[in-house]
């Protein structure tokens, strides 16, 4: 499955270690990241990430992209709710592109303990379903 990570500022350290802890599932997907967030990522865990531009600079619209051609399968996106965002109508738009799509998305850490959780224990295989009618 391919999973978007994204994480402002000071939601970054709460995704490094919620990559740690789940290590071995992350560890079978292909991972992909806004710019910092990925770096960070990479750095801590040592897993290939691709990554974007950082979220300000356009990195939320090109998952954005993906996600509208149905090609991202999970975004966990740990938003930061107490800070302004320059970018605030890029984040709202990829967050109303997962609604469009249906892709499964959680906005913080209990919600993404629940998805990658379901994720090992194959809650998300009709996203192959889907893909593979499409193709
Ligand atoms: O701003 C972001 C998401 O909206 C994240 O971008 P960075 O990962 O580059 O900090």
């Amino acid at each position: 499955m391919k999973i978007a990570l994204i994480a402002h500022d000071k939601k970054k350290s709460d995704l490094v270690q919620f990559v740690m802890a789940y290590l071995p599932i992350f560890e079978d997907h292909q991972l992909y990241a806004t710019g910092t967030t990925g770096l960070r990522i990479q750095e801590a865990s040592g897993l290939a990430v691709h990554r974007f531009q950082s979220g300000p600079l356009g990195g939320d619209q090109e998952i954005g992209a993906l996600i509208a051609k149905n090609d991202m399968d999970m975004v966990i996106f740990f938003r930061d709710p107490l800070t302004a965002q320059p970018h605030e109508p890029d984040i709202t738009a990829l967050i109303r592109l997962c609604d469009v799509y249906s892709i499964p998305l959680a906005t913080n850490m209990g919600t993404a303990e629940i998805l990658v959780r379901g994720l090992e224990r194959g809650d998300l295989n009709w996203r192959n379903v889907i893909k593979s009618s499409n193709e």
